[in-house]
């Protein structure tokens, strides 16, 4: 099953289940949607400058929120078992994203690190990336995003323990309400041998910073 197939379907159960099935507009719909922004922002949708600004918005949407298309499972499901017993901890670091907060719908971007202790194989490095934006690419808070990701690791691979740790910032911080650039928002989920070993969380504090 592709994912986006999958994407669907989870989206039918969640459906069964209960949950609110939200209709999905057109591309007209959408542009149309940009207009009225546009001339609330207090500018002429028709002026040149502005007559394409519909179109590419709602193109570039389709890819900034990506995410829901997607399906961190499938993302994930290949895991390579043959790793002569590595056992030791697996860090990705400085994995870089963007994504939107669910409050102004505008952006919020940074790093996010993720590691694990394997326990039956281990995942492809560039994968762990892909999940990042899986989450990334949809709005979000960074908490959610967080364990989200940690959810994932943990329903692919069940290992002896996962550490994610996100640090953004904030564009609704800094461009507006409060406007304070530079601060950052650091958020981190523990699970396993990270959650009851202290020396483990710090030594993945450590890598983490290390060589910076
Ligand atoms: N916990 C959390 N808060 C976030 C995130 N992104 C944005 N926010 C906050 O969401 C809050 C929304 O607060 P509200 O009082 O409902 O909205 P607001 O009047 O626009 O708030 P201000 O940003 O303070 O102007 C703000 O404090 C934001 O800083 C996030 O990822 N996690
Ligand atoms: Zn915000």
């Amino acid at each position: 099953m592709d994912a986006v197939v999958k994407a669907l379907s989870a989206r039918v159960d969640a459906h069964d289940a209960g949950e609110k099935i939200v209709h999905r507009p057109t591309r007209e719909e959408a542009e149309a949607a940009v207009r009225t922004l546009i001339a609330y922002a207090g500018d002429d949708p028709d002026r040149e400058g502005l007559v394409e600004t519909p179109k590419r918005v709602a193109k570039a949407y389709r890819e900034l929120f990506g995410g829901y298309e997607e399906d961190a499972g499938t993302v994930l499901a290949k895991v390579f078992e043959d790793v002569e017993g590595y056992g030791d901890m697996v860090l990705v670091r400085d994995i870089p994203f963007h994504s939107h907060c669910e409050h102004h719908m505008v952006p919020f971007h940074g790093s996010a690190h993720i590691a694990y202790f394997p326990s039956k194989g281990v995942v492809g490095l560039s994968k762990l990336a892909r999940v990042v934006d899986v989450f990334a690419r949809r709005l979000q808070t960074q908490e959610t995003m967080t364990q989200q990701i940690a959810d994932a690791v943990e329903d692919a691979l069940q290992p002896r323990g996962i550490a994610v740790l996100i640090e953004a910032e904030h564009m609704c911080m800094s461009m507006r309400g409060v406007r304070k650039s530079g601060s950052s928002t650091v958020t981190t989920v523990f699970t396993g041998i990270f959650r009851e070993e202290p020396a483990e969380q710090a030594r993945f504090f450590t890598q983490v910073r290390l060589g910076k």
